[in-house]
């Protein structure tokens, strides 16, 4: 009887790696120069939409890094924000504890994402993005924004809900987009569940 070896795990980026992290980095900016509703200090966007993405398909090594290469981008002065903002102000400004939060978020989502593999269905991933790309992401960005704008009032903590409708049509996309990848490919790709 043969066995087969088991998939290589902490194997470091390879090119390809390194493409698919730059490929979504790229997706993020777009989806974050796409659309922007300013509703407040803090404008509805699609941003969280790419951050699910990248880190469902691309696990919790390889999401973050897409997340950090953009924030690098936008770090190092490119208008890839809404409003064709860039530098380090947006980053201790109202919205800086979202752009830190997705960071945690994509983790949380590739973590909870590669330990769903190969069983990930639609509603499992949709619980992946929501406690990730929603849950932690609010969590730093809430009382960020409420420190901040100097407002801490329960009014202003509860203000997040109106981000809540969208992000959870966001989470539905990314999910189904997911569980469509990876039921057209079953066999995952070297390091996809652990990269
Ligand atoms: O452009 C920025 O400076 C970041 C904006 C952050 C928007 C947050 S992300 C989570 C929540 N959902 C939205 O649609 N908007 C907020």
């Amino acid at each position: 009887m043969s066995t087969s070896p088991p998939p290589p795990r902490n194997r470091g980026l390879v090119p390809r790696d390194i493409a698919l992290i730059a490929l979504f980095a790229a997706l993020i900016a777009v989806l974050s120069m796409t659309l922007a509703v300013p509703i407040g200090p803090v404008p509805i966007t699609l941003q969280t939409l790419g951050v699910m993405l990248a880190a469902s398909l691309l696990g919790p090594t390889r999401g973050p890094l897409a997340v950090l290469t953009f924030l690098l981008l936008v770090a190092v002065g490119l208008p890839l924000l809404p409003g064709g903002r860039g530098g380090l102000a947006p980053f201790a400004g109202v919205t800086g504890g979202y752009l830190i939060g997705w960071v945690a978020g994509a983790f949380v989502i590739g973590l909870l994402t590669a330990r769903m593999l190969p069983r990930y269905r639609f509603w499992w991933g949709l619980l992946c993005n929501a406690v990730g790309g929603i849950g932690v992401v609010y969590l730093v960005g809430v009382p960020w924004s409420a420190v901040v704008t100097g407002d801490t009032s329960l009014a202003a903590l509860l203000g997040f809900a109106v981000f809540l409708p969208g992000d959870i049509a966001k989470a539905a996309i990314a999910s189904a987009v997911a569980a469509g990848v990876f039921r057209a490919y079953p066999v995952p790709p070297a390091g996809r569940p652990t990269a």
